[in-house]
């Protein structure tokens, strides 16, 4: 990690918080969920979006859960998105009735690759960004393109010192 970040913004997201962001991603899936009201599985892009897929497959019932891992940065500089390990495609298909979960949406470039595999799926992230939202069906939070978005696994509680000093 660099001294000076990239990113002018940080937006902290505590696991309390990613929680009720979460919830409200599942919500919104309700009214958009395919005809018939189920979706066939949730795809979780790995990592960051298997907190939030675990959370949304516990509120839409959904049981059978699968991982795409794309691995797109090293802490905060990206490099090209790369596909590790696939789900089972046999399960996935084109993507028809299929829910994809991510944490976030940023550059889009991540999304890019996973939709070119599962085209007919339905993408979903609790978070977005301006240059990557289109690439996302539903998201629940936008932040400006400048902020960095730091998930509680990232972090942890520290002391602060008060405004004033001592
Ligand atoms: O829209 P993009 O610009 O592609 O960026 C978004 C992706 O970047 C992060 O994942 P990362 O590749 O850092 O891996 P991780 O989930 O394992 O932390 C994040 O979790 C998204 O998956
Ligand atoms: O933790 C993260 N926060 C972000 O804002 C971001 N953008 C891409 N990848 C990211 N990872
Ligand atoms: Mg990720």
């Amino acid at each position: 990690m660099t001294d000076r970040l990239p990113h002018e913004k940080g937006f902290h997201v505590s696991w309390d918080q990613l929680h009720r962001d979460a919830r409200a991603l599942a919500w919104r899936l309700q009214d958009v969920a395919p005809a018939g009201g189920e979706w066939r599985a949730v795809i979780a892009i790995t990592r960051g979006g298997m907190a939030p897929a675990m959370i949304v497959a516990r509120e839409l019932d959904i049981r059978t859960v699968d991982t795409i891992s794309v691995k797109s940065y090293n802490h905060q500089t990206q490099s090209e998105a790369q596909v590790i390990k696939s789900p089972d495609m046999d399960l996935v298909g084109d993507g028809e009735g299929v829910l994809i979960v991510d944490d976030l949406v940023d550059t889009g470039r991540t999304l890019k690759v996973v939709r070119e595999r599962m085209p007919k799926a339905h993408v979903a992230t609790v978070y977005a960004k301006p240059m990557g939202r289109d690439m996302v069906d539903t998201f629940v939070t936008e932040v400006s393109q400048d902020t960095w978005i730091f998930f509680p696994w990232d972090m942890a509680l520290q002391y602060v010192e008060p405004y004033r000093g001592a």
